[in-house]
């Protein structure tokens, strides 16, 4: 059985660079309100964000020999995904680890466990997100498949799939749709960009702004208004 695919259908970086202008949420959002990631996954640090194709990991709950063999073939950009049971009572991945990572020219480290370090992870800036912060170590026992489809945050993560990290969480992205997002963000961004100069102008009530005056007519929305002496 092999364990380790070392050969990724990494998607164009022009794909990944055009993503990365945008944020979760509103990649979520343009996708169709698809692809998020648990809400339970977040970054140690809310500053730390990252766009990069996924090498992915399929790990034991509480076992990162897995994880120690996947830095070590992946390659720069490339982001490292974590099934590893959703278990939180474990630090599979810290400091040492994570500069491993930062020195190769990694682009991120997402698991669905837990890390440990948090502070100097911060400290070195390397995008780490989790599911939890525990400060238990892991046993080094367990084989396990790298670069094969996985579970992780209740979605399906493929090799080379385009994820997307930042404060609010992470989303993944089909490569083969990855243009279409694009261009679905830059949309949403305009008639949001378009929506905040109303609102800062004062132009007309949310309600009418956002569209909500038929669909709140039509549920019987009900207004007691101050009385006009
Ligand atoms: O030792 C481990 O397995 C994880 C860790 O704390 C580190 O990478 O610093
Ligand atoms: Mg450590």
């Amino acid at each position: 059985m092999i364990h380790v695919r070392t050969k990724v259908d990494r998607p164009d970086p022009e794909l990944v660079s055009g993503l990365s202008e945008y944020s979760a949420a509103t990649i979520h959002e343009a996708q169709g309100r698809k692809g998020a990631l648990s809400h339970r996954l977040k970054p140690v640090d809310p500053a730390m964000s990252f766009c990069g194709p996924a090498f992915t990991v399929s790990a034991q709950a509480g076992d990162n020999i897995m994880v120690q063999v996947a830095i070590t073939y992946a390659q720069p950009g490339d982001v490292i995904v974590v099934a590893g049971g959703e278990f939180p009572q474990a630090g599979s991945f810290g400091d040492v680890l994570a500069t491993a990572c930062h020195s190769k020219g990694l682009t991120a480290f997402v698991t669905d466990s837990g890390v440990r370090d948090s502070a100097e992870l911060r400290k070195l800036g390397f995008p780490v997100f989790s599911g939890s912060v525990c400060i238990e170590g892991t046993v080094k026992e367990t084989l396990g498949p790298i670069n094969q489809p996985i579970s992780v945050g209740g979605q399906i993560v493929r090799p080379g799939d385009i994820l997307r990290g930042d404060a609010d969480g992470i989303v993944v992205v089909d490569p083969a749709e990855a243009k279409t997002v694009i261009e679905s963000c830059r949309e949403r961004e305009e008639h949001e960009a378009w929506l905040r100069a109303q609102h800062r102008r004062g132009a007309a009530t949310l309600i009418e702004l956002h569209g909500l005056t038929e669909k709140l007519k039509a549920k019987g929305l009900v207004v007691e208004e101050d009385a006009v002496s």
